[in-house]
Parts: structure tokens; C-alpha cells; sequence
């Protein structure tokens, strides 16, 4: 992406971004986007996380040509970030996840899609066009034949990639999402699921393919999870995010098996939600094909460590493996410098959520460009500043780290 110099005066930053949003968006949707799970530590601390890092610049460098692009799923990306699965856009813009996919399209940012998106994953690969890359984020249900079926659509309208979600065998407890009672407004769907073309392929009864209750869910839900093992049932009834999304009888051994014998070879399969050395040795194990080290932005198991934190040892038990995979990281990122450090402490690639969604919620396609733009523009200047002229040379000599004193030390 050509840095510009055009700028929206009344928003210059994330932060500015994140308040203009939040005058747009109801409630409802402004507490089910911004919450993190419980007291909100965690999502606290992935952002303050990334203070404990100062960059060490180098200078005499001529930085009058910075690159900023990384390849991807062999794609030239403009930066290392792309748009991360958050569900449900329709909540913040009418043009939803299509807003979005057309901002990846003109700013060359590659977009993951949630399953639980309100626009179908071939509409929004519509939107992006046939060379744009795209990965689908996949909750896998106990109905296995659902998943299968959305795995064959992702495969037929070319996504590159399935990220499986494995942070949500059940759903982090989120306050307010729970006092709202939360509901999907009844113009908007989750549009991958409960359609009519699946109708046939259905074992469900008449009485089950109703309009789905999200309220109704989010009670079943809990009362699942509350439940003893030896009582708890698959989920029955129309997909809605409260009662599929959680799935607590997911297995290395036999789910990344399955998930990879209907991907491969056309699309790859990786983990989302890593964020231990064990977990990343298991993952390189079961030869997945990328691990994003990710605690879903703070919304499931509050008082987890904050993504940042976490990145070292998952980056130091896959550099130990013969097969080298993708590292990722997201969460708590809202400045290029953010960016820069995640890759200095050997990310390979960061992804974004919720500023993207406060720039749909702000002014839609225009508002979702304008968070990429300004990211954009702060890595390349972070890069140039720095001393860096090629993402591949940002590595562990740009940082230090401060403790708890202030004491600063070298990495
Ligand atoms: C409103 C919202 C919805 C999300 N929906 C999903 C989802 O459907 N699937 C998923 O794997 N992660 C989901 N996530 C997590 C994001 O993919 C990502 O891990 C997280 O937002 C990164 O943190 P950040 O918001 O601080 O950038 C969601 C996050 C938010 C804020
Ligand atoms: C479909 C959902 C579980 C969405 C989600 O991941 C979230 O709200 O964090």
C-alpha cells in the first residue's frame, strides 16, 4: 500500500478510530465488540503487554526505499498484517464483511472470514476477487457433515486456508454480553448456515429450522457448559453462535486428522488460538500448516497471558522443529510499532480485529481502509525510523525489554 498523504484530520490514530466508532454503534453492538471476557484483564493486557518492549533504532541506514510487503499464501501482501475472523459484521455497517473485503481488495491486506460472518463466504470471495487470498476461520461442530459442508464451499470458492479456532471448547463468560442478552437483530443472519439450499441435507425437524433465537442460545449455552459431561448433549436446532461455536469434545489426535484429509491439498489447515510451547510442539506434530498464537482478543479464558507474552516460546519450540511453520500473533495490536515488535520477537505476521471493525462501524468500506491505511503508514515509518528497509530484517536486535523496575535488557 503507496503511502498517502491525504489524511482524515478528525481521525489520525487507532485510538481516535475506536472513539468515533464507539458514538456509531449501539450498544448492544459496542459491548458485544469491545468486551473481553470476565474482568478484562486479559484483553488489558495485550496492549499494555507490548509497552514492556522499547525499539533500539538504528540511523545512517538510507531508508529512502522501505518495503513493506511479506507474501502470503503466495500473495504479495502490502504489510505484514491481515484482517482478522470477527463474527458478525453486519452489526457494525450495513455493508458488513462485503465493506470490509473490498477494503482487503484495494489496500492488498488478506482477509480472514469468520464462519459465523453475515454475508456468505462466496459472496465476500466475490467481493475480493479470484487472485485475492482469503482464509475461512472454522468453528468445527459436532455435526461433523456441517463443517464438511462448509469446508467443500470454502475449497470450491477458493479460500486458502481453514484457521480452526481451538481456544473455544466452550464460550468465555462475557458480562455484558449476557446483561444485553445479546441478539442478532432479526434483518441480519448468519449467513453460512441454516440456509435453504442446506435444508435438504438436514436431519433437523420443521420445528427446528425456525429464525434462530440468539437469546434462546445464549441460555443453552450456558446451561451446557454448566451441565456434567455425562449429561451434556450436541447442541440440536438451528446454528447460532451460542450453541455451535463451542465445541468441548475437539482432539489433536483426531479432529486435525479429519480437518486436514478434507482440506488438503487445495487448502491449507491451521490452529488459531495457540498460545504455549507444548501446544506448538503438539500443532507441529499433527503437521498442521500454521499456528496463530491468539487468545480470541481477550475473550475466553481471562487471566490467560497476553498473546505477546506467549509469542517467544511458541516461536522457540516451532524454530526447534525440522519443518519450519508460520508463526502469527494477533491480538492487543492498535499501532505499527505494535506490528514491528511482534515481528522482532519472531512473529512472522500479525492480524487485526477489533480497530477493523471500529473503522466499519466509523464509515464503512471508507472507514475500514482509512484502519489499514493508518496502520499501514505507522509500520513503514517504524521501519524507516528504525533502520529497517525489508520486514525480513526486523528481528531481536531491535528490542529491549523492560522489567518491572524499569531495568532495560537486551533480548
Ligand atoms: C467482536 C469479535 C468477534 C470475533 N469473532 C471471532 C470468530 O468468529 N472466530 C474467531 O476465531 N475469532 C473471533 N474473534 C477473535 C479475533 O479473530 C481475534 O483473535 C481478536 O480480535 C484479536 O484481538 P484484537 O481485537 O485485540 O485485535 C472475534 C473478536 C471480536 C472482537
Ligand atoms: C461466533 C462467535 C463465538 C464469535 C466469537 O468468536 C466471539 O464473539 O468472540
Amino acid at each position: 500500500m503507496a503511502t498517502s498523504n491525504a489524511h482524515d484530520l478528525d481521525c489520525l490514530t487507532i485510538a481516535e478510530l475506536e472513539k468515533l466508532a464507539a458514538e456509531r454503534m449501539d450498544k448492544q453492538t459496542r459491548d458485544y465488540y469491545n468486551e473481553g471476557a470476565d474482568h478484562g484483564s486479559t484483553l488489558a493486557e495485550n496492549m499494555s503487554a507490548y509497552q514492556k518492549y522499547r525499539i533500539r533504532p538504528r540511523v545512517l541506514r538510507d531508508v529512502s526505499s522501505v518495503n513493506t510487503s511479506v507474501s502470503i499464501f503466495d500473495y504479495t501482501n502490502s504489510i505484514p498484517l491481515g484482517v482478522a475472523p470477527t463474527a458478525m459484521q453486519g452489526l457494525a455497517h450495513p455493508d458488513g464483511e462485503l465493506a470490509t473485503a473490498r477494503a482487503c481488495k484495494n489496500t492488498g491486506i488478506v482477509m480472514g472470514l469468520s464462519s459465523f460472518s453475515t454475508t456468505s463466504l462466496e459472496d465476500v470471495k466475490g467481493a475480493l476477487g479470484p487472485g485475492h487470498p482469503a482464509a475461512l476461520q472454522l468453528y468445527l461442530f459436532e455435526e461433523r457433515e456441517e463443517s464438511k459442508r462448509l469446508i467443500q464451499r470454502a475449497k470450491k470458492a477458493g479460500y486458502k486456508a481453514v484457521f480452526l479456532t481451538v481456544d473455544t471448547p466452550v464460550l468465555g463468560r462475557r458480562n455484558l454480553e449476557i446483561r444485553n442478552q445479546f441478539k442478532l437483530p432479526k434483518h441480519l443472519k448468519v449467513a453460512n448456515f441454516n440456509r435453504d439450499e442446506d435444508a435438504h441435507h438436514s436431519a433437523d425437524s420443521k420445528e427446528d429450522k425456525k429464525k434462530p433465537d440468539e437469546e434462546t442460545g445464549a441460555n443453552q449455552s450456558r446451561k451446557r457448559t454448566q451441565d456434567s459431561d455425562s449429561k451434556r448433549t450436541p447442541p440440536k436446532g438451528p446454528i447460532t453462535f451460542h450453541t455451535h461455536a463451542p465445541n468441548p469434545t475437539l482432539v489433536w489426535e483426531r479432529d486435525i486428522a479429519w480437518l486436514k484429509e478434507i482440506c488438503h491439498p487445495e487448502m491449507q489447515v491451521w490452529v488459531k488460538g495457540i498460545a504455549t510451547a507444548e501446544d506448538a510442539l503438539l500443532a507441529c506434530h499433527h503437521g498442521v500448516d500454521g499456528i496463530v498464537v491468539s487468545n480470541h482478543g481477550g475473550r475466553q479464558l481471562n487471566g490467560a497471558l497476553a498473546t505477546i507474552d506467549a509469542l517467544p516460546e511458541v516461536v522457540e519450540a516451532v524454530r526447534s522443529q525440522s519443518k519450519k511453520i508460520p508463526v502469527h500473533v494477533d491480538g492487543g495490536i492498535r499501532h505499527g510499532t505494535d506490528v514491528f515488535k511482534a515481528l522482532a520477537l519472531g512473529a512472522d505476521f500479525v492480524w487485526v480485529g477489533r480497530p477493523v471493525l471500529w473503522g466499519l462501524a466509523y464509515k464503512g468500506q471508507e472507514g475500514v481502509e482509512l484502519c489499514l491505511k493508518l496502520l499501514s503508514d505507522e509500520v513503514r515509518l517504524c521501519m524507516g525510523l528504525a533502520g529497517v528497509t525489508k520486514v525480513e530484517d526486523i528481528g531481536k536486535e531491535y528490542l529491549v525489554k523492560l522489567d518491572r523496575s524499569g531495568f532495560m535488557s537486551r533480548l
